[in-house]
């Protein structure tokens, strides 16, 4: 295994348990966040494999469990309501480890609560990790990047970060959340797996979520204009979830700590998105400027070098491709049919 240097002590005996027959033909998989937009997504993936039994923690904040009411009473899903800033116990071999608030307007509206989550819930799953010998992947951002000075960010950028903005809470939470996860690594052996999450979009997205591509669709689709925010030239680039899920199921299952980019290159500023919104859903919708939040980066696009040569990985879905996949989604869910 890649460790990046650090010492590989081997991970404390399961219990004799896991050695029966019945666990042997099965994986037992933790998905931290499972019914959020991009946990269910992965457990959706992850229950194609007749092998793996999934149990989903989630405290529905942004997760909800419309997301997973196709698994609900399936004999190899189990879903508990638990906040992982509270310890969890239980016997798996694989925790992802993905619970947080995503959208800058939720991780901002309780700032105390998403530090916590970041910092005491990857406690948590570590401490579990350690106890049960799983392997434990985070779902870290490429918010750690801060505002950017190096373009496009790779993994050996340390990131250009406000410690005391609005922001902090999640993007130094991931960062301490980063630490935590290399500490037990070099510290107990604990096999660690960091995935560095650019944005991403797709079916599923919360409608009101607040963020970019789900804002510009609804509003589309409701016939409002389209809140560009100022100055509308910062960029972002836009992966598709199930590319995102496949990244993160191959850094789980290769070699490699991480951590390791996972988005699209493709980068586009938001007057661009705008812009190709309008052209694929309505011609006639307005776009409007807003005024903007503290700290916004003002650039964001992935050097997936890694992505490519240690996992294999790149993306398939264009943004042009992905778009109107969210937009079929977003108008049953809004009862807007399609004209
Ligand atoms: O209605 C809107 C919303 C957002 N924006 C702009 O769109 C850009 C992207 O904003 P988003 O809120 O979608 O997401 P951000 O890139 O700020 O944060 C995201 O980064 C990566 C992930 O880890 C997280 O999902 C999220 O924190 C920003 O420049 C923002 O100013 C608009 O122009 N209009």
């Amino acid at each position: 295994m890649a460790t990046n240097g650090a010492a590989s002590k081997a991970p404390p005996n399961p219990s004799p348990l896991r050695n029966s027959k019945f666990f042997q033909s099965n994986m037992r998989i933790l998905v931290t966040g499972g019914a959020g937009f991009i946990g269910s997504h992965l457990v959706d993936k992850l229950m194609e494999n007749e092998k793996n039994e999934v149990i989903v923690a989630d405290n529905y904040f942004t997760g909800s469990k419309d997301n997973l009411k196709k698994w609900i009473g399936h004999p190899r899903f189990e879903l508990i309501r638990h906040d992982v800033t509270e310890p969890l116990l239980v016997e798996v071999d694989r925790i992802y480890h993905l619970a947080c608030p995503a959208s800058p307007i939720f991780y901002k509206y309780n700032p105390v609560k998403t530090i916590k989550t970041n910092v005491i819930g990857t406690l948590n799953m570590l401490g579990l990790a350690k106890r049960v010998g799983a392997r434990i992947l985070l779902t870290s951002t490429s918010e750690v990047y801060g505002d950017p000075l190096v373009h496009p960010q790779n993994e050996e950028y340390w990131g250009n970060v406000n410690p005391i903005g609005v922001r902090s809470c999640y993007d130094e939470g991931k960062r301490v959340a980063e630490t935590l996860m290399f500490d037990y690594h070099r510290q107990h052996g604990i096999e660690i797996r960091i995935a560095r999450i650019f944005n991403t979009y797709g079916p599923r997205m919360n409608i009101d979520d607040g963020r970019v591509v789900s804002n510009f669709i609804a509003q589309a689709l409701r016939g409002e204009s389209l809140t560009v925010q100022a100055p509308g030239t910062q960029t972002r680039s836009f992966c598709y979830v199930s590319d995102m899920v496949d990244g993160l199921i191959r850094l789980m299952e290769g070699a490699n700590t991480g951590p390791i980019n996972i988005g699209n290159p493709g980068e586009f500023t938001m007057m661009e998105l705008a812009e190709t919104v309008k052209e694929l859903i309505d011609p006639e919708v307005k776009l409007k400027v807003v005024e903007n939040t503290p700290d916004d980066p003002r650039q964001r696009k992935p050097d997936i070098t890694k992505a490519k040569e240690l996992l294999g990985w790149e993306p398939k879905v264009s943004l042009r491709e992905g778009l109107p996949l969210m937009e079929d989604d977003f108008r049953q869910r809004l009862g807007v049919p399609k004209k």
